[in-house]
């Protein structure tokens, strides 16, 4: 059944004030030093549905960035650049089971080689292979990219998050030059890093967000002027990787829960997409203990039970 968007309008206010109780049991991130200056409490949502109706409430307006949310896009634009075969020789299509930045597997199965590119290894590789003579170029071509599926020229890099993560990704630094070392990334590793921080720092609202999602689910199509925007067939498999892999480690028990392709960000938001029908962006910078918005994943279960948005 389509989903009562009248009714949603409505009660969206209040259910966005009833989940930003649980907020409170999560912990904003720290790890990137400029990300601990986030709101514990803030909670936002915009929702875009293919006919042009839009919804949104709580702290929507609220600037943050993508972090990991931007791995699906740069996935997609990887497709486009150097198509299927070039990209999976690279990265594999299986979930980890382990947290983002986790080493363990890379070096235990087939050396080097990241087992899908929504984990941070693979996300690296992935940078890689966008088309573009220098970092800046690659790193343009994405922001391009992300403001024409956002419909929008306001995102932008936000240059001291940009600066933070760099200053401080010892982790990200070792992942690069273990996948160097095996010949899976070609490219030098500080150029590559470079591209991969920019990426994770372009910074939007719930609104670019849920546009986005709303590109993805009506197959790649704008559905205001009809234009194909992206090949339904690496929609198809970016969708994919949202249900297994975009929720980290709870990408299983969101499956059960809510039910829909989603990927989350260390920032605190979520990119979610009823397919068929609309695109959701949350932000809630307090993250559960697998690094998800904790009240906006308690929204999302809130509103797919209500409006039985399960695809299974
Ligand atoms: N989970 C995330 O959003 C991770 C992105 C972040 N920039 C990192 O590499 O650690």
């Amino acid at each position: 059944m389509p989903t009562d968007f009248r009714h949603l309008s409505e009660q969206l206010p209040d259910w966005v004030q009833a989940c930003r109780a649980y907020a409170a049991d999560g912990r904003v991130a720290t790890y990137i030093p400029e990300l601990a200056h986030a709101p514990q409490q803030a909670l936002g949502i915009a929702l875009h549905h293919k006919s042009g109706l839009t919804a949104s409430a709580g702290d929507c307006g609220m600037p943050f960035t993508l972090q990991s949310i931007s791995k699906v896009f740069t996935l997609l634009l990887a497709l486009i650049d150097r198509g299927e075969q070039a990209v999976f020789e690279k990265v594999g299509m299986e979930p980890t089971g382990d947290v983002f930045n986790s080493m363990l597997k890379l070096e235990l199965v087939q050396p080097g080689k990241p087992f899908n590119p929504l984990i941070n290894a693979g996300a690296i590789v992935i940078s890689s292979l966008i088309r573009g003579d220098t970092p800046e170029q690659k790193s343009g071509r994405i922001l391009s990219f992300i403001r024409e599926l956002a419909g929008d020229d306001r995102p932008s890099f936000n240059e001291s998050v940009y600066r933070s993560e760099a200053a401080t990704a010892n982790r990200n630094r070792s992942l690069a030059y273990f996948l160097k070392d095996n010949k899976v990334l070609d490219e030098d590793v500080e150029p590559t890093l470079d591209v991969y921080f920019k990426q994770c720092a372009i910074e939007v609202t719930c609104a670019h967000i849920a546009r986005m999602g709303l590109v993805l689910a009506n197959d790649g199509v704008d559905p205001s002027t009809g234009r194909e925007l992206l090949p339904k067939r690496y929609v198809r498999i970016a969708k994919s990787f949202m249900v297994t892999c975009g929720m980290y480690n709870a990408s299983g028990e969101f499956a059960i829960q809510v039910g829909i392709p989603a990927k989350s960000g260390v920032a605190g938001g979520i990119l979610a997409v009823v397919p068929g029908e609309l695109g959701i962006g949350i932000i809630g910078p307090a993250l559960n203990d697998k690094g998800n918005s904790t009240a906006g994943v308690h929204l999302l279960k809130r509103l797919s039970e209500q409006y039985d948005w399960s695809m299974f």
